[in-house]
C-alpha cells in the first residue's frame, strides 16, 4: 500500500477515535455530576484496574501501549472531573485575586534589603533589579527575609542559583519556610579576583577569606595552593573589607573587581573562577503576591507521593501545553528517608488561562505545591 493510502486510513481512524474520545469525556462529565450529587470521590482505582485488566488482555503483544493509552484517558477524565466539581485550589484562588487586582508596572523606587556590604554581588544585582531603589544592608539571608516580612523593606534581593554550583539551598529553604513572592530576577556574570593589601605576593598568603559559594566556584584554583587555610565568611565584599581592616599581609580575599578600589586592595589574580561562564541569578522578593506586567517566568516547589509516573504526569502536562521548563532540580528533604522536593521553573504566564488551569491540576495532584511567583527576568 502507498504511504498516502495508509495515511488516509489513519485519518479515518483518527476521526472515529476523536469522536469516541469526546463521547467518553461527555460520559465522564455525567459521572462527575453523579459523584458530586452523591458525595463520591473522583478517583475509583478499582474501576480503573478492572478496565486496564480487560484492555491489556485484549491487546496481545501491544498490551503496554494499550495500558499507557488508557491510563492517560483516566488521567484526563479525572482532571476534567476535578475542574467541574472541585472548589478552586488555594494557590489558583490567590493567583486569580492577584490578577483581578490588575497587573501594575514594576515600581521604580522603594527600600531594598540586601545581604552584604557595598561592592557585594548582591548590591550589583539590587542596582539591576531596582535601579532607583534605596539599599538597606543586612548581615544574612534570613535578615533579608525578616526585613521584607516585617515591612521594613518593600523588597529583598537574594542569590538563588549559580551556573557552576547549582541552587543556593539556604535561599530555597527560606522560600519554603516563609510566605514570600518572587517579583523579578536577573542574571549576573560573576568573576572572582584574589585581592590583598598592596605589595603582598602570592607566597605570603596563608589565609583566604570568602563566601562559601565563591569558594566553591574557585575550587580548582584553591586546590592548587599548598598550606593555605580557606575561611568562609558572610559574603565576598565582607571578605575584602575584613582583609583591608585587619591589615594582615598573610590574608587574601576572593572578591569582586569593584571591591579592590572600594577597600584599597590590589588584585593578585583577576580571574580565579573555575569557569569563565560563571553566572549567578538573583531574585527580588516581596511580602505580597503581586504579579507585575511582563511576567513570563514561573517558579514552583513541588513534591509527589512516592508512586510510579508521578513526575511523568507533571512533565506530560507541560509538554501538552508546549511550556518550556528551564529548571528541574531535585533536592533531598533534610531528615527524611530519601524524600525529595523539586525546584521547577517554567517559561509561562498565569495570564494564560490554560497555564493557570494546569497549575491548579498540579496543585491537586502534588503532595506539596508552592507557587513562588510569576515574574520577569531583567
Ligand atoms: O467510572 C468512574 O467512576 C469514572 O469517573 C470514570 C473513570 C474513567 O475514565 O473510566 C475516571 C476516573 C475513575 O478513577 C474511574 C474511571
Amino acid at each position: 500500500m502507498e504511504l498516502s493510502e495508509i495515511r488516509e486510513k489513519i485519518d479515518a481512524v483518527d476521526e472515529q477515535l476523536l469522536d469516541l474520545f469526546l463521547q467518553r469525556m461527555d460520559l465522564s462529565d455525567e459521572v462527575a455530576a453523579y459523584k458530586n450529587a452523591h458525595h463520591l470521590p473522583i478517583l475509583n482505582k478499582e474501576r480503573e484496574r478492572a478496565i486496564l485488566a480487560k484492555v491489556t488482555e485484549k491487546s496481545g503483544e501491544r498490551e503496554r501501549y494499550a495500558y499507557h493509552l488508557f491510563s492517560t484517558l483516566f488521567e484526563l477524565a479525572r482532571s476534567r472531573q476535578a475542574e467541574l466539581i472541585s472548589a478552586p485550589t488555594k494557590v489558583a484562588a490567590q493567583v486569580r485575586a492577584s490578577l483581578e487586582a490588575g497587573t501594575s508596572v514594576f515600581p521604580q523606587t522603594g527600600l531594598v534589603a540586601c545581604q552584604g556590604v557595598e561592592g557585594a554581588n548582591s548590591q550589583v544585582a539590587c542596582d539591576r533589579l531596582l535601579p532607583r531603589g534605596n539599599i538597606v544592608y543586612v548581615k544574612t539571608f534570613q535578615a533579608v527575609v525578616s526585613a521584607v516580612e516585617s515591612g521594613l523593606c518593600r523588597f529583598g534581593v537574594l542569590p538563588i542559583e549559580n551556573s557552576s554550583n547549582g541552587s543556593v539551598r539556604a535561599v530555597y529553604e527560606l522560600l519554603q519556610d516563609h510566605n514570600l513572592s518572587i517579583v523579578r530576577s536577573t542574571r549576573l556574570c560573576i568573576r572572582h579576583e584574589l585581592l590583598t593589601l598592596p605589595g603582598v605576593k602570592m607566597e605570603d598568603i596563608t589565609e583566604i577569606y570568602s563566601h562559601e559559594q565563591a569558594i566553591g566556584q574557585c575550587s580548582k584554583f584553591l586546590n592548587s595552593l599548598n598550606g593555605v587555610r580557606v575561611i568562609p565568611c558572610d559574603n565576598t565584599a565582607m571578605a575584602a573589607k575584613m582583609v583591608a581592616e585587619k591589615g594582615d599581609r598573610h590574608a587574601a580575599a576572593i572578591s569582586s573587581h569593584p571591591c579592590a578600589a572600594l577597600y584599597g586592595l590590589t588584585c593578585l589574580n583577576d580571574s580565579i573562577q573555575d569557569s569563565d561562564n560563571n553566572y549567578t541569578r538573583f531574585i527580588c522578593i516581596t511580602k505580597d503576591p503581586v504579579i507585575y506586567a511582563g511576567a513570563n517566568r514561573i517558579s514552583l516547589i513541588i513534591a509527589f507521593d512516592n508512586r510510579p509516573g508521578a513526575l511523568y504526569e507533571i512533565l506530560s502536562k507541560l509538554a501538552a501545553l508546549d511550556i518550556n521548563m528551564t529548571k528541574l532540580e531535585s533536592c533531598p528533604v533534610a531528615g527524611s528517608d530519601f524524600e525529595f522536593v523539586f525546584f521547577l521553573e517554567l517559561d509561562a504566564s498565569v495570564q494564560d488561562p490554560s497555564v493557570l488551569a494546569m497549575l491548579e491540576e498540579m496543585e491537586r495532584s502534588c503532595a506539596e505545591f508552592q507557587f513562588l511567583g510569576n515574574y520577569a527576568e531583567v
